[in-house]
């Protein structure tokens, strides 16, 4: 199990302040991670640094197999999908879906003059419809509803075929049955043959996919506990992180949390 992800002692400085401290993280290629913590707690600056978007100010990361400090990053990032809220708003609202996925191949958000082969096409018309996308391809991006933009997000990360695919609070905002939906495909392309390791942050257990397989939970800036689902996602740990007393259930592979 070839390992995607490791970080030794990694930290993270802004302003003076360790917003990521001292983490250390290991992701191996057959597993999927929620990376869940509080507002502030340093979830997206850690996916970032996965990303190779954001170096460490101390510690050390290997992406992929290469140290973010000796490689070439225009190498690395193309085998990097990754999703984030960031990215979607530099997507121009005209562009039109297929347009939004097959730029990836070029890892802009905007098409203009690039040539793009009959190959990347007919990619980008395949993750479409994977992702049940395709009666939209013609629409424009900023025409659609939360949900469907969510799985254009998701759809362009995963047209360059990643070997590690980084996904930001992709449930975020989305009403009952959008987040329902695309839980439902995230947790089946999860459990997909040949799918790549998958990292997603998240505040909530309830957007935890069936298939996902490990959790870390973070707490300003420091992990509170790190390993398989069900020793992470537990009233004990989650209630250190967010400073609450809670309950945790897990039925058929979902979980919910409430205060006591
Ligand atoms: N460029 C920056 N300059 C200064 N502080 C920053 C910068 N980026 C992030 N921070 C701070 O780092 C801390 C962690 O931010 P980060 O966005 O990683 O947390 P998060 O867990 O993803 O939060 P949220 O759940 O609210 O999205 C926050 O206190 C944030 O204000």
């Amino acid at each position: 199990m070839p390992t995607v992800l490791k970080l030794s002692d990694v930290s993270v400085v802004r302003n003076g302040t360790p917003v990521v401290d001292s983490v250390d993280w290991t992701v191996e290629s057959e597993e999927r991670w929620v990376v869940l913590g509080p507002n502030g707690a340093g979830k997206t600056t850690l996916l970032q640094v996965a990303a190779a978007q954001t170096h460490p100010s101390s510690g050390s990361a290997e992406v992929l197999g290469d140290d973010l400090g000796s490689v070439d990053l225009f190498d690395l990032r193309p085998r990097i999908g990754f999703a984030s809220t960031t990215i979607a708003r530099r997507i121009p609202p005209k562009e039109k879906v297929v347009d939004v996925v097959l730029t990836a191949a070029y890892s802009v958000t905007g098409r203009w003059n690039e040539e793009y082969e009959g190959v990347d096409v007919r990619r980008a018309h395949r993750v479409l419809d994977e992702w049940n996308l395709d009666h939209l391809a013609e629409r424009s991006f900023g025409d659609l509803s939360d949900g469907e933009q969510k799985r254009v997000q998701i759809a362009r990360s995963v047209m360059t075929d990643p070997e590690l695919l980084l996904l930001d609070e992709p449930a975020a905002s989305l009403d009952l049955g959008s987040r329902e939906e695309l839980l439902r495909m995230l947790g089946g392309y999860a459990s997909s043959e040949g799918s790549p390791a998958i990292v997603m942050v998240t505040h909530h257990v309830e957007e935890i996919p069936r298939g996902f397989t490990h959790a870390l939970l973070l707490s300003k800036g420091a992990v509170v506990a790190s390993g398989p689902l069900d020793e992470v996602v537990t009233a004990e740990t989650l209630g250190e992180a967010f400073g609450l007393s809670l309950t945790v259930t897990a039925e058929d592979g979902r979980y919910t949390a409430r205060a006591v």
